[in-house]
């Protein structure tokens, strides 16, 4: 059933694990949402859930790092199908991209229709603050400079096409959605969109490079969240992300600051509420102003 050709796996191991997974549960996703560092808690606002842990799930890789709980939770909210992501997979933790984009595949296997994705990340932009929640409306993918992109070996046209668009990445009615959700809930003060420049990590950054990133038009950087969108819109899902910035990023020799993963936690601890509140919210919305999903 498992192959690895290039790291990756074939359309047939994919539907392979989805199949199992329905046949496991009678619950039908149509919005996947993949939880980041620290945000795993945003899978609480499930209900009726039905819980896999990633070791028993075949094909899977399994969760390495703190803050990623390691657990697939099939749920409803507010009536809607939806599947969760309670931890992710890193390029750092040594997995190749194709089998940190696995679960995404799954997930158009299982039906989903649109993605959202969430990640800690550090902000670059001046003007933001820790606590900050960025709407990605564009990326960088610096692995990809050096060919490191998920699409990377023979294309499966079932999946998509061999060349896809990622002008439209980010799905700009959700974005829309997602700031006026986001405005009447009250998080005006802390709510901003930007570009999301990802690296492979695991170090954090040095101060040049914060200042490189920044030059280059990012507003926070990270080490998730990219591969995933380019995999989800290869293969026809809309995609919606954001970022809470955890921290500032340093650019300043003067400075004390120093980047560290307890502190990225506590971030998304401190901000948990009103981002299971914006997620769920624009969620729910996706339901009643379209037909998206
Ligand atoms: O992107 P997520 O998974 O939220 O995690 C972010 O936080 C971790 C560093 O603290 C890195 O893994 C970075 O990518
Ligand atoms: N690369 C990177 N990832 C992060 N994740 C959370 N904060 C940061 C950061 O400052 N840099």
């Amino acid at each position: 059933m498992f192959s690895e050709p290039n790291g990756g796996y074939s359309y047939e191991d994919c539907k392979a694990t989805a199949d199992w997974l329905l046949s496991q549960t009678d619950i039908r996703p149509l919005v996947g949402i993949v939880c980041g560092s620290g945000l795993g808690g945003l899978a609480n606002m499930l209900k009726d859930q039905v819980v896999f842990n990633y070791k028993d799930i075949p094909n899977f890789p399994q969760s390495t790092v703190h803050g990623h709980a390691g657990r697939l939770v099939f749920g409803t909210l507010k009536g809607r199908p939806c599947i969760c992501m309670q931890g992710r997979f890193h390029i750092y933790e040594g997995y190749p991209l194709q089998k940190i984009t696995l679960p995404i595949r799954i997930f158009k296997l299982l039906g989903v229709k649109t993605v959202v994705l969430t990640n800690a990340a550090g902000g670059l932009n001046q003007d933001y603050k820790v606590g900050d929640v960025m709407i990605i409306k564009d990326h960088i993918n610096m692995p990809g400079f050096a060919g490191n992109n998920p699409l990377v070996g023979p294309n499966d046209e079932r999946f998509g096409v061999r060349f896809p668009c990622m002008s439209d990445a980010y799905d700009r009615e959700l974005q829309q959605l997602a700031m006026d959700v986001g405005l009447e809930l009250g998080y005006g003060d802390f709510l901003k969109e930007g570009v999301y420049c990802v690296l492979g990590g695991p170090s954090f950054e040095t101060i040049a490079e914060c200042r490189m990133l920044h030059r280059m038009g990012a507003d926070a950087v990270g080490m998730s969240t990219v591969h995933e969108a380019i995999t989800a819109r290869h293969c026809g899902m809309r995609v919606f992300a954001l970022s809470l910035i955890t921290n500032q990023a340093v650019m300043d020799y003067e400075s004390k600051e120093k980047a560290n993963h307890e502190e990225v936690l506590q971030t998304g601890k401190d901000r948990a509420m009103q981002l299971e509140q914006l997620v769920s919210t624009i969620v729910t919305r996706i339901e009643h102003s379209n037909n998206y999903a």
